[in-house]
């Protein structure tokens, strides 16, 4: 593995994450990494991913620094060939050059800014810090996808799943005041269908992912219907692919509640966090016995562990 960006990266990803529920039975192997820094550069906020990631690498032994970019760094200039006379202070060949010089792996938060498709899509951001500080770079969630996230979901699903036929996996679109990312939901499609799993789509019209993600996977736009029978329900929202970052519809008939539950096979309920309660998943739910949010988000550090041990040796590396 030379990059942690898309599953596509990833040489047998169900070794992957037999790797990461190895390291969580024997997390603390500070010999492993001992000497080693990883830069975790954040655009934008996160919690999970940010204490995780830091979690993870002191696991291994190794150092984590992190830099809210976004925040308490000079602001970037992404284009090439511009004068840089307005607001931009230090280009990206130059901010990751130099981290570069300061790190052994590069860790990358960087949100799409849902304007432009072509743009998100195009993941400017992240290969601009891929080319230009030459490291081995894990996405922290970048524009279209969040594999540590995924990572975690599936080794998750896998400790909740012990029968030998394929559990039914929905990932059910849920209503939100603001528009979100497809990259978690983009992400959760581009892993399962690489998983023993049988997944189904649901969300309202309007709502399909890009076909690159989710072509070929069975969408009903009936969530009660889709919801039938489910092993796992994974719970989201996320902004219209087609039109373009927008909201087509808050329907509060497809938060996740005591209802929606009851049509399944007793399923469990995934979310990745931050969610909103009373909104897109109900207290009902949440503080029952269904949720394993808190096991997904507990994965997230040996998910982050097992992709940060590969790339601090990745010259050997077999997954
Ligand atoms: N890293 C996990 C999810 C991050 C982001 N959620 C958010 O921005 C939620 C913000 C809010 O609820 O205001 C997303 O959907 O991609
Ligand atoms: N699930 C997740 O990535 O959470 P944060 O955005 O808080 O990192």
């Amino acid at each position: 593995m030379k990059n942690f960006t898309s599953v596509k990266d990833v040489k047998d990803p169900g070794g992957l994450v037999k790797r990461a529920l190895e390291i969580k039975t024997n997390p603390f192997t500070p010999d492993f990494a001992r000497g080693k820094r990883a830069g975790l550069i954040f655009l934008n906020p996160s919690l999970r991913t940010r204490l995780s990631s830091q979690v993870a690498v002191q696991n291994l032994g190794a150092e984590a620094i992190v830099l809210d970019i976004g925040k308490d760094g000079w602001a970037l200039e992404f284009e090439d060939g511009v004068k840089m006379n307005g607001n931009k202070a230090e280009h990206i060949k130059e901010a990751a050059g130099v981290m570069g010089q300061y790190f052994d792996v590069l860790g990358v938060r960087t949100f799409p800014e849902l304007k432009d498709r072509n743009t998100d899509y195009s993941e400017q951001l992240l290969n601009a810090f891929i080319r230009y500080s030459g490291l081995p770079v894990v996405s922290l969630e970048s524009a279209t996808r969040h594999p540590l996230q995924s990572l975690a979901d599936w080794m998750t699903i896998e400790e909740n799943w012990k029968k030998s036929e394929r559990p039914k996996v929905v990932i059910t679109w849920a209503p939100h005041v603001k528009a979100l990312p497809q990259a978690v939901p983009n992400s959760f499609v581009e892993w399962m269908r690489e998983a023993p799993v049988d997944l189904t789509i649901t969300h309202p019209e309007g709502y399909e992912l890009a076909e690159e993600f989710a072509g070929g996977v069975p969408v009903e736009y009936d969530q009660m219907k889709a919801l039938e029978g489910a092993d796992f329900v994974y719970v989201k929202n996320w902004s219209s692919y087609k039109q373009y970052g927008q909201i087509l519809s808050q329907d509060e008939s497809w938060s996740f509640g005591n209802e929606q539950l009851a049509v399944t096979n007793n399923a469990k309920v995934m979310h990745c966090l931050p969610v909103r309660r009373g909104l897109v998943i109900k207290d009902e739910i949440l503080d029952g016995p269904n949720a394993i949010h808190l096991q997904q988000a507990k994965n997230r550090v040996y998910s982050a562990q097992a992709v940060f041990a590969e790339l601090f040796t990745s010259s050997n590396s077999s997954l």
